[in-house]
């Protein structure tokens, strides 16, 4: 599990299919100091996408990366010197300071529009239509492994606010128009839905 408070940015270092009909590898590289404690096994959420360290150095880590995981996510994208948001797996007693977030990446956002309003940014994403029920005003987004408050929803589009502080310490402040972005949705709205759907299922199988 993950809040959405990005530690760190890294990057990846090293990109290496791992054969024909296998998964790709990556070696991504952090801060120093960064990976302190962490095991082979452990959580990392990249960007918004959680992989399971499988080797480990100082300050590099390795991941492999599933079919699955390229096809809902930017991974496929990514490139030697790509800038990742890093955040490590919460432990018991960790801050809560963005929401809960289980690097689940749902699906693909696409950026409208940055534009600067007073000192902040505000960012317009369209959403894929299935996607698009589970974001809410004042409701919180997870994109690309940012924690944010959603400002206004408009069918499929939604508006946050990036404050000079995200802005400088998350990849968000270099996002452009046409950029794709990965969004995880609240698991909140996830679970109201579908309870939602069960009941709407149960009381059309009873009639
Ligand atoms: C705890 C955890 C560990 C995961 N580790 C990996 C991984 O090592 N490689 C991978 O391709 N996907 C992994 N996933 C799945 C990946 O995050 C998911 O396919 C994308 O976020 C798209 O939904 C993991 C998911 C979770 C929750
Ligand atoms: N909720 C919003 C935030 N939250 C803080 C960020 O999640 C945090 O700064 C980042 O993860 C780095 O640690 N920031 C915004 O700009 N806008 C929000 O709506």
């Amino acid at each position: 599990m993950f809040t959405g408070i990005i530690t760190a940015q890294g990057e990846v270092a090293e990109i290496a299919p791992l054969g024909a009909g296998q998964d790709m590898r990556l070696v991504l590289a952090t801060p120093q100091g960064w990976l302190a404690g962490a095991e082979i096994g452990a959580s990392i959420a990249c960007s918004g996408c959680c992989l399971t360290v499988v080797a480990l150095e100082e300050s590099r880590f390795a991941v492999e990366v599933s079919a699955e995981t390229l096809s809902k996510t930017t991974l496929a994208r990514w490139r030697p010197g790509t800038v990742l948001n890093l955040e490590r797996a919460l432990k018991m007693g960790d801050e809560m300071g963005g929401h809960v977030v289980s690097g689940h990446v749902d699906g693909l956002g696409e950026v409208l529009s940055v534009a600067p309003e007073n000192g902040s940014l505000r960012i317009q994403v369209r959403l894929p239509p299935e996607l698009a029920r589970f974001v809410a005003p004042k409701g919180s987004v997870t994109m690309e492994g940012v924690s944010l408050t959603v400002n206004e929803v408009q069918g499929l589009i939604f508006g946050v606010n990036l404050i000079p502080h995200t802005a400088e310490v998350t990849t968000l402040g270099r996002l452009a128009a046409g950029d794709a972005v990965n969004i995880e949705i609240d698991m909140l709205a996830r679970y109201v839905a579908r309870l939602r759907d069960f009941d709407v299922q149960r009381e059309e199988t009873k009639a």
